[in-house]
């Protein structure tokens, strides 16, 4: 059994992907559990890196998904997308990273392909004033888009922290005050790029099951509900959906069956657990 989900067009590694407008992602994004067997989800998360123009963001996510550097500098045009499969409580969670430009000229591309997005990454480079100056805003933008996600705010390019231009108390405050975790990084020395994401997979994981057995809880919000979907929440949830998948020409993605075999205990505990609820 398949799963149809509404979603952004995306093709996979491409630079600015066709997007489809898309209730489902906009404001409220829920699930219809009845018509999805637990075998055909596959954890995805869908995560937006934003920060101005030569950070690194573009450089981060090569890094992390490639786990390569280049010196040479080249502006994003529009979007672009790259992906990792890693494990989360002994499953498999792909994470799904959206670069997009840091230029303001293509802030109205951009903006589009915030929406679905489950995590988000503000990045300022150590060097940079005016990139930190402009993290407030980029988490605005993001907020507009997707409501309160969880995110990082990435201090990049430590090594070159003798040339700093923002104190660290200064950094540490502004974190605080937008209530996000602050991770320090060099993507060229690559330090602490690999924490940035695992923390979000974690952090958005863990919503997800939240979330997951409360809608499917005997007496729980899933069961109140005539179609079985799930209950709206403010907080993420992680998409069962991959951009790389087959997809319909009207934007539609199908997913893939989770891989044959490849569940842990804990994945198949929670296929026990699905099946006592009588998911189908
Ligand atoms: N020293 C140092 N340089 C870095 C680091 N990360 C990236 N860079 C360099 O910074 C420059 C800009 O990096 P990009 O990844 O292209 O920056 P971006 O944020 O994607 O830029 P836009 O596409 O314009 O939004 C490149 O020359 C990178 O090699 C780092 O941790 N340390």
């Amino acid at each position: 059994m398949r799963l149809l989900i509404q979603t952004a067009t995306a093709t996979s590694g491409s630079a600015a992907p066709a997007l489809q407008s898309n209730s489902l992602y906009s404001q409220q994004s829920q699930y219809n559990y009845t018509s999805m067997r637990e075998d055909d989800i596959e954890l995805a998360i869908k995560v937006v890196i934003v920060g101005n123009g030569g950070v690194g963001k573009s450089s981060m996510i090569q890094r992390y998904c490639k786990g390569i550097f280049t010196k040479d500098y080249k502006k994003t045009i529009g979007v672009d997308f790259l992906e990792r499969q890693i494990e989360i409580d002994g499953e498999d969670v792909r994470i799904m990273l959206w670069d997009t430009a840091g230029q303001e000229e293509f802030d109205c591309i951009t903006k589009a392909y915030y929406r679905g997005a489950q995590a988000s990454v503000l990045v300022f480079s150590t060097t940079d004033r005016a990139s930190f100056d402009a993290i407030k805003e980029w988490k605005r933008k993001v907020e507009n888009e997707c409501n309160e996600i969880p995110t990082v705010i990435v201090q990049n390019k430590i090594d070159l922290i003798e040339q700093a231009v923002v104190s660290a108390d200064e950094v540490e405050t502004l974190a605080k005050m937008l209530n996000c975790r602050l991770i320090r990084t060099s993507v060229k020395e690559d330090i602490n790029v690999a924490s940035v994401f695992r923390y979000l997979a974690t952090k958005c994981h863990q919503l997800m099951t939240q979330s997951y057995e409360q809608a499917t809880a005997p007496g729980g919000s899933g069961s109140n509900s005539q179609q079985g979907h799930m209950p709206y929440s403010s907080t993420p949830n992680i998409s069962a959906f991959s951009p790389t998948f087959t997809k319909s020409s009207n934007g539609t993605i199908v997913l893939r069956p989770a891989k044959k075999g490849s569940g842990s205990s804990a994945a198949r505990k929670r296929k026990i657990v699905l099946k006592k609820c009588g998911i189908l």
